[in-house]
């Protein structure tokens, strides 16, 4: 695990605009497209800064979500309508590069439908795990990641890729997510995370290594960075 910490919320992101930078390029020399999975919450207002700095052919890229709350599109809650809003206009992006899941479907066969639109962008059968370029993190105050709470059950999941969740304890409660197998097959995972109400926990979650979600990211083969504020980083030691 690499951990950075920088000044303040201006130099994580241009360290974030640095650090995809170079996952983008590697990706696109090696296969051509670049395959990314997207959190909300205080990430988007990150990447909503950061994408649009990146020298890149933006047309070779392809957004997941890493987990995505079960509204529409409308709803203030989709983290895709946020995009939507706040990223897609002040770039080149066209909105057939991002996969939003299908919310007229009922919650688990939502969840079980993007599970197979990730497995056919990735020519994935059954029993193998796509492995995306870089996933992009948050972690909650809870020590929670994409939808996965401490205590919850689906942190032991082993055979979905992508899980339906009725009872999430942040809002909205329906939600689907990405899964640790999945999660934990990436090239990279990233975290950004600012401020002073993210310290204690970013020490509780990766100083104490207390067992909760966003520690069990640990990518089998890939890279873990943490890229942090002073303040959310203020128990790092340097
Ligand atoms: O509910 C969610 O929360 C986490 C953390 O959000 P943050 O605003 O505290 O960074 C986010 O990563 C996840 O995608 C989202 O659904």
């Amino acid at each position: 695990m690499s951990k950075i910490v920088v000044a303040n919320e201006l130099e994580v992101i241009e360290r974030l605009t640095t650090e995809i930078s170079k996952c983008a390029k590697r990706a696109i020399v090696e296969s051509g497209v670049f395959r990314v999975g997207l959190s909300g919450g205080s990430v988007l207002n990150f990447l909503s800064k950061a994408i649009p700095r990146i020298q890149t052919d933006l047309s070779k890229w392809k957004f997941f979500f890493c987990d995505e709350r079960y509204v529409d599109e409308t709803d203030p809650e989709s983290t895709y309508g946020a995009y939507k809003i706040k990223l897609v206009p002040q770039t080149e992006l066209q909105l057939h590069q991002f996969e939003p899941i299908n919310v007229n479907l009922p919650l688990a066969e939502c969840a079980a439908d993007y599970e197979k639109k990730i497995r056919a962008e990735f020519g994935a059968s059954i029993g193998s795990i796509p492995e995306f370029d870089l996933l992009l993190l948050g972690m909650g105050p809870d020590g929670h990641t994409c939808s996965l709470f401490p205590e919850h059950a689906l942190l032991d999941e082993k055979t979905l890729l992508i899980a339906p969740i009725a009872d999430s304890p942040k809002l909205p409660p329906q939600r689907v997510t990405m899964t640790l197998p999945l999660i934990n097959n990436a090239k990279c995972c990233m975290f950004a995370m600012c401020g002073t109400s993210k310290a204690e926990m970013v020490k509780r979650v990766f100083v104490d290594m207390e067992n909760l979600p966003a520690g069990k990211v640990s990518p089998k083969n890939g890279e873990l960075l943490l890229i942090l504020d002073a303040e959310a980083g203020k128990y790092i030691q340097k």
